[in-house]
C-alpha cells in the first residue's frame, strides 16, 4: 500500500508521458496516409510508419515481391497510390503514361527524386542521385565517355579482362568443373570497371582479395550502420542529414579518394590519355572543379568526381555480373538455346576474320536477344524512380500530379505481366527478334530505363556482356551440376534481385564434351 502511494504519482506521470508520446508518434506515423483516399485514387491500406513496406522491412518479402503485389492488386488501373513508409508514392502502370513520364513529358519528371546527402552517403553526389541542373551538367560531361567511338577504344582493355577470366577457369578446371559463375562474373565485371572507370588493372581473377574489391565489399557489406541508415533514409532523409550519420565507413571514402587521385597524378605526370571513363571523369574534374567558368551557378567538388567513379561500380559492375551469371544459368537449363548461341558465335566469328572484334560484336544479334531476355526475366532493376519537378495534368483524366510527387514505374512487374509477355516465366530469346520487337507496345520494354535519363552505361554493359559471353560459350559447355539450385533461391534483402547462394554450374571445355 505504502509503495503504491509512493509510486503512484511517478507512475501516472510516466503513463501520461507515454500516452502523449504514443499519440504523437501515432500521429507522425500516419499523418500522411489520407492523401490517396482524398484524391480518390486506388491504393492499399497502409500499416502505421511502414506504409505498404511492412513485410519488406521485416524481411518477409523482397523488394520485387513488394511492388509486384501492389501492381497486381489493381490490374485495370493506369495509376495507383501506395505509401513507402510515410511517403505517398504513385505507381504508374499504364505503358502510354509511362512513355509520357519518361520521354514525351520528361521536362516534368527530370529527377529520380532521391534526397541523399553526400555527407551521409558518398554516392549522394553521383549522377544517379543528383537532380536538376547539376544532373544535367554532369550527364553532359559523362555521356561522351560512352559513345561508340570511345567504346571501340576501350575494347582491348575489356578483352584483356575476358582473357584473364578464361585463363582463371582453365586453371581451376585442373581440379574441378563446378564453379560459382556469379562469383566469376563479379570478378570479371569488377576488373572491367576497375580498368575503364578507375584506370586500375585489378587482376581480381588471380587476386580476389585485392584492396579495390575489399573496399567495394565494405561499401555494401550489411552492417548495423548500413541497415540503420537505410531505414532512416526511408523514414526521413532529412533526419539523416541533420544527424549526419554516414553510411560509408571513413576508411572506404579515404581509399577511393586516394586511388582515384593516384590515377589522376600518374596520368598527368606521364601525359597519358587512355580514352576511357576515367579520362572522361578527369576531364569533367578539369572543367567543373578546377576551372568552372561555364557553370558558375553550380559548385562541383573533388568528391563529386570520386562519387561518380564509385557509381560506375555500383551501377555498372553489379548488374553486369548478375546478368551474365543469370544468363549462363538459363543457357545451362535450356541446352537448345545454348547450342544455337554457340553456333551463332562460331559463324559470326568466322565472318569477321576469326576475331571477337568490334564489328563481330555489332553483328552478334542472337546474343543480344539472349541477354535481353535474361534482363527481362531477372533484371536487378525492379522499379524506375521519378519525381514530378513541375505539376502535371494526366492526359484524359482529372488527376493532377503535383510538384514534388514521387513516382515509381514497376519495370519488374511489367516485364512479367502476361499481357505484354506471354508465359513470362519461360526463357525465350525469340521475344526479342526484330519482328517481335516491332510488335511490342512502347513503355513495356524498359530494361535500361528510357528517355534522357536512361542508363548512360548501356553500350558499355552490352559490349562487356557480349564479349564475356562469347569467350565462355565458345569455349565451354555450360550445364547444371549437383550444386545447381532449381529454381534459384533469391536473397530477400537488398534492392536488387540476387542469388542467395551463388549460381553453381558445371563448365567443361567444348571439345571434350
Ligand atoms: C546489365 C547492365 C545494366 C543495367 C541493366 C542497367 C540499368 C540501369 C537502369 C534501369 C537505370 C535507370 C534508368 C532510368 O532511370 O531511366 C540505370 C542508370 C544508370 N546506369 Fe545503368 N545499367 C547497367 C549497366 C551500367 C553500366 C555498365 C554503367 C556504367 C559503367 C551504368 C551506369 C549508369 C548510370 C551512371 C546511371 C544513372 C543515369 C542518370 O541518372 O542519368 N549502368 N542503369
Amino acid at each position: 500500500m505504502i509503495s503504491w502511494t509512493i509510486n503512484f504519482p511517478f507512475d501516472s506521470f510516466t503513463l501520461i508521458c507515454t500516452t502523449v508520446i504514443g499519440v504523437l508518434f501515432y500521429y507522425y506515423s500516419t499523418s500522411t496516409y489520407d492523401k490517396w483516399k482524398k484524391a480518390n485514387l486506388p491504393h492499399t491500406r497502409p500499416v502505421p510508419l511502414f506504409g505498404n513496406l511492412f513485410r519488406m522491412v521485416l524481411g518477409f518479402d523482397s523488394e520485387n515481391e513488394t511492388y509486384d503485389k501492389i501492381y497486381k492488386q489493381f490490374p485495370d488501373k493506369k495509376i495507383c497510390g501506395f505509401y513507402q513508409m510515410r511517403t505517398p508514392y504513385l505507381m504508374i502502370r499504364d505503358p502510354e503514361l509511362i512513355n509520357n513520364v519518361l520521354i514525351k513529358d520528361f521536362a516534368h519528371f527530370t529527377d529520380h527524386g532521391f534526397e541523399m546527402d553526400p555527407s551521409v552517403n558518398i554516392l549522394g553526389s553521383s549522377l544517379f542521385f543528383t537532380n536538376g541542373q547539376k544532373w544535367k551538367i554532369m550527364r553532359q560531361k559523362m555521356s561522351p565517355g560512352f559513345t561508340s567511338g570511345k567504346l571501340k577504344l576501350m575494347h582491348s582493355q575489356i578483352k584483356e579482362c575476358s582473357k584473364d577470366m578464361i585463363n582463371y577457369i582453365n586453371s581451376k578446371l585442373k581440379t574441378t568443373d563446378q564453379f560459382d559463375v556469379h562469383d566469376i562474373m563479379n570478378k570479371y565485371a569488377t576488373d572491367v570497371i576497375g580498368t575503364c572507370a578507375f584506370g586500375l588493372k585489378l587482376g581480381s581473377m588471380s587476386d580476389e582479395d585485392n584492396e579495390f574489391r575489399k573496399h567495394m565489399k565494405l561499401l555494401f557489406k550489411s552492417s548495423f550502420r548500413l541497415t540503420f541508415t537505410n531505414l532512416l533514409q526511408l523514414i526521413s532523409p532529412k533526419l539523416l542529414s541533420i544527424l549526419k550519420i554516414s553510411s560509408t565507413p571513413p576508411e572506404v571514402m579515404e581509399y577511393f579518394n586516394s586511388s582515384f587521385k593516384n590515377v589522376i597524378e600518374y596520368r598527368e605526370k606521364n601525359n597519358l590519355n587512355r580514352n576511357d571513363v576515367a579520362q572522361t571523369l578527369m576531364q569533367a574534374r578539369k572543367e567543373l572543379v578546377l576551372n568552372n567558368s561555364s557553370y558558375p551557378e553550380e559548385k562541383f567538388t573533388e568528391m563529386d568526381i570520386i562519387s561518380n567513379a564509385i557509381l560506375m561500380y555500383f551501377a555498372g559492375a553489379e548488374p553486369v555480373s548478375d546478368t551474365l551469371a543469370f544468363c549462363l544459368y538459363e543457357l545451362a537449363m535450356n541446352k537448345h538455346i545454348q547450342d544455337k548461341l554457340r553456333e551463332h558465335i562460331y559463324r559470326t566469328k568466322e565472318k569477321h576474320g576469326g576475331e571477337f572484334s568490334n564489328d563481330y560484336l555489332m553483328d552478334l544479334h542472337y546474343a543480344d536477344m539472349v541477354l535481353t531476355e535474361t534482363l527481362r526475366k531477372v533484371n536487378g532493376t525492379i522499379v524506375l524512380f521519378r519525381v514530378a519537378t513541375k505539376a502535371y495534368q494526366v492526359p484524359n483524366s482529372s488527376l493532377i500530379i503535383e510538384k514534388g510527387q514521387k513516382i515509381i514505374i514497376p519495370t519488374y512487374s511489367i516485364h512479367h505481366d502476361p499481357k505484354y509477355y506471354t508465359n513470362p516465366d519461360v526463357f525465350d530469346p525469340e521475344r526479342f527478334s526484330l519482328e517481335e520487337k516491332s510488335k511490342r507496345l512502347s513503355g513495356t520494354e524498359l530494361l535500361f530505363g528510357d528517355g534522357p535519363r536512361f542508363c548512360v552505361g548501356k553500350r558499355l554493359a552490352e559490349l562487356e556482356m557480349k564479349l564475356g559471353l562469347s569467350e565462355i560459350v565458345s569455349k565451354f559447355e555450360v550445364s547444371p551440376c549437383v550444386k545447381t539450385e532449381n529454381p534459384i533461391q533469391f536473397a530477400k534483402a537488398g534492392g536488387a534481385i540476387k542469388p542467395k547462394n551463388g549460381i553453381w554450374l558445371s563448365l567443361k571445355p567444348v571439345a571434350a564434351v
